[in-house]
């Protein structure tokens, strides 16, 4: 009997994608359980779509990747970790994957839809975060990570880039192409942006958990000011900035967060304040509590309106 598509069930044993490379279809689904939607994006291996169950009508976005470019690009282990990782993670801000399956030519990713977009490109709108919203999103990553690494999995590359929001304006994790099982004594060399590197990263040292704390006080930073802390003309000037915690505030960066990011900006990885740490600041808890009274009172303003209609 064929498998109904309306429950998309997680993977339960993940195929090796080596193996996938040779059959000519496998997994639960095949394209043909979806209607395709809306282009939702173009990554360097293929393309996102909206897509929906053609039974249950039930919304994910499918990644389009081409075996292809990923034989190519030398990242099916890369695929295949990020597929065998994310399957696993549960969490309300992490993205989750549904299920994957593949043809002759493709593999597709069913991912959970993010309908408020990249956080990169709200960050790119809005130049800045105000301190409220900002708080919400590190206390909502810190939340996450705190329960990635319960599972032993290091994300190693926070970035708004990898950001997405979801249905309701929530921070969620969207990318593990990087991630790993902790202890990781790799040394890693990374393409794309240096900017989230920590000091221990940079130095080609073994790393730890840490490099997410760090990582986390150079986004705080970019959600606050709108650009990360050691950005510099030159990639060497950035190493150095890194390796020596070396930044500035700009002035209109208050005391409570300027308090959270230098707790997580240490140099030692050791130093660095704990995801729990983050979740319990008293500038989150501050700027958490500040939200939530000023939805209160606009909730309590739209009734008093509807009232005098
Ligand atoms: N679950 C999702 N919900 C909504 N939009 C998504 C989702 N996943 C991806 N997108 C959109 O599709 C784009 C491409 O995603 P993809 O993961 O393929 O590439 P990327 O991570 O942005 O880039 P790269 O391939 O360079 O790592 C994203 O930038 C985002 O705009």
């Amino acid at each position: 009997m064929e498998e109904k598509p309306q429950v998309l069930q997680p993977i339960n044993r993940l195929e090796r994608l080596g193996r996938s490379n040779t059959s000519q279809k496998g997994g639960k689904f095949s394209i043909n359980d979806f209607e395709i939607g809306r282009p939702l994006g173009k990554g360097k291996f293929g393309s996102v779509y909206l897509a929906r169950t053609k039974e249950g009508h039930f919304h994910a976005a499918i990644k389009v990747l081409f075996k292809s470019q990923l034989i190519s690009g030398g990242v099916e282990h890369q695929l295949e970790r990020e597929i065998e990782i994310q399957s696993h993670l549960h969490h309300p801000n992490i993205i989750r994957l549904y299920t994957y399956f593949w043809d002759a030519k493709k593999i597709y990713l069913v991912l959970e839809y993010a309908p408020g977009g990249e956080m990169y490109k709200q960050l790119t709108i809005k130049e800045k975060f105000s301190e409220p919203i900002a708080a919400k999103y590190m206390y909502e990553i810190a939340d996450a990570l705190s329960y990635c690494h319960r599972k032993n999995v290091i994300h190693r590359d926070i970035k708004p880039e990898n950001l997405l929001i979801g249905a309701n304006g929530e921070l969620k994790i969207g990318d593990f192409g990087w991630s790993v099982h902790a202890p990781s004594n790799k040394r890693q060399t990374m393409c794309g942006t240096m900017d989230y590197l920590p000091p221990e990263m940079v130095s080609g040292q073994a790393h730890s958990a840490a490099v997410d704390l760090w990582a986390i006080g150079v986004l705080c930073f970019e959600f606050l000011v709108g650009k990360p802390p050691f950005e510099r003309q030159h990639q060497a000037e950035t190493y150095a900035a890194i390796k020596e915690a070396k930044f500035t505030y700009p002035e209109y960066v208050k005391r409570g967060p300027r308090d959270l990011i230098g707790k997580l900006l240490q140099v030692d990885p050791k130093k660095r304040l704990s995801l729990d740490g983050v979740m319990n600041h008293s500038w989150i808890l501050a700027m958490i509590e500040t939200r939530q009274k000023a939805e209160k009172q606009q909730q309590l303003e739209k009734t008093a309106s509807l009232r005098n209609h």
